[in-house]
């Protein structure tokens, strides 16, 4: 099974036609002004318009320079090329610098530049399909080092590893937090850049997880998990843009418990990831089930249950299975509040079905990355009752044409 984690920033919504070819990093097409963004535009005009709502969206947006903490970044020919694909083409966009990247990230990526050509380590080549076809980048925040994980595509594991085992040594260990070697069969028929595959992984140095708290200290937010990340799960590519979504939901479940329900609420979460969102609601819930489809969360999850106060741990559970299965198991069947993230495609129709199902579902709080399937999905959850409360939409990648938007529903039952 895939991860289906994209490779480029969010292409531009381009209505099909092909774009002319970038020469230029993709992600920092709308840096002047990033609130002029095609996709901001057409956010405002969808809420003003089939939305209803009777102000205008609120776009917030913090700094825009060095938000990306997780970047993965394509690797192509000999000597390689190391960059991103310009939207809508496979032609990567040399970048070994970008201003919105952590310089921890620019840091490391000039430094494997320098390892890779002088190993001799080719690029992913399209014809025998073979070589290093993406490199992974996330930084721990705390310690400013850098988790990497290189992708080939390759029948012989070891020598990949051999040859990791020599860039190793050719990077600063300051700077390295870790380092991965992930092998797809060259003979793979999917275009997802990990596989769930556990034989697919091999750790080559550096602690096993990422280590990350979401809120900073000077935010009053209750509870503080840590949150643990592998390379092999979803990790928000800005966690501190992430952390005011997260600050928002809390408040609407706080106020819905209190107001509304006059309790606190039952809560289901779907594509939930590690927990980022549903592990920082566990003090204002009667009960969290949080699940995803990657088999991986499960044990970051478990982990971090381990770090909230212990009043909190027996009231959360974590499944690993698919938004689809979950919603024709019925998870639905005594939830008052949902959560879902989705990825860019939206909600599953068997979602959709489990929603307009459920007898109890009366609030649900929508974070999408994908701003065309939230608009088909907001219609699909008007027929199903529910209106909208209240949404904002996010820059968590300023400079580039991608909007994150939280929507609030609410239907009477
Ligand atoms: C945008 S991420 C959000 C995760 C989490 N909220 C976070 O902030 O880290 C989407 C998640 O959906 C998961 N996912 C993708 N397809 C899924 C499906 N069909 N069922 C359940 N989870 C799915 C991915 O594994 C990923 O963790």
């Amino acid at each position: 099974m895939a991860s289906g984690v994209a490779a480029a920033p969010p292409a531009p919504e381009t209505g099909g036609k092909r774009r002319k070819r970038q020469s230029k990093d993709p992600s920092t097409m709308y840096l002047r002004d990033p609130r002029r963004a095609p996709v901001c535009r057409k956010a405002r005009k969808f809420f003003r318009g089939t939305a209803g709502m009777n102000r205008t969206l609120e776009l917030v947006m913090g700094p825009t320079k060095g938000w990306r903490t997780s970047a993965k970044l394509s690797v192509r020919g000999n000597p390689p090329k190391i960059g991103l694909f310009a939207p809508d083409s496979h032609d990567v966009v040399e970048m070994l610098h970008s201003e919105v990247h952590h310089p921890s990230i620019n840091e490391m990526t000039k430094a494997l530049h320098r390892a890779v050509k002088a190993l001799g380590i080719r690029g992913y080549n399209g014809k025998d399909h073979g070589g290093l076809s993406y490199i992974s980048m996330v930084v721990e925040r705390a310690s400013s080092k850098v988790q990497v994980a290189m992708v080939f595509n390759a029948k012989d594991k070891d020598e990949n590893f051999a040859q990791l085992q020599q860039l190793q040594s050719r990077l600063d260990p300051a700077l390295l937090h870790s380092l991965w070697l992930h092998c797809n069969p060259a003979e793979r028929h999917n275009n997802a850049i990990f596989s769930f595959d556990p034989a697919a992984w091999t750790q080559v140095s550096g602690p096993a997880v990422v280590e990350e708290q979401l809120f900073a200290p000077e935010v009053a937010a209750v509870p503080r998990p840590t949150l643990f990340f592998p390379p092999f799960v979803f990790r928000q590519a800005n966690l501190s843009g992430f952390a005011r979504i997260v600050e928002q939901v809390r408040a609407d479940v706080a106020a819905f418990g209190k107001s509304a329900l006059k309790r606190p609420p039952r809560v289901v979460e779907l594509y939930g990831g590690v927990g980022t969102i549903g592990l920082h609601l566990s003090d204002l819930v009667h009960s969290l089930e949080c699940s995803d489809e990657n088999p991986h969360n499960r044990a970051c999850f478990d982990r971090s249950v381990k770090t909230l106060p212990a009043a909190l741990r027996p009231k959360v559970t974590y499944t690993p299975k698919a938004a689809e299965a979950l919603s024709k198991d019925g998870i639905l069947n005594s939830a008052d509040l949902l959560v879902v993230d989705p990825p860019r495609k939206g909600l599953d129709d068997a979602v959709h079905a489990a929603i307009h199902a459920s007898p109890t579902l009366q609030r649900l709080v929508y974070v999408s990355c994908g701003f065309k399937a939230f608009q088909r999905d907001f219609v699909k959850l008007k027929d199903n009752g529910f209106h909208l409360v209240r949404a904002q939409g996010h820059l968590l990648f300023p400079g580039s044409d991608h909007l994150e938007t939280l929507a609030i529903f609410a239907r009477k039952i």
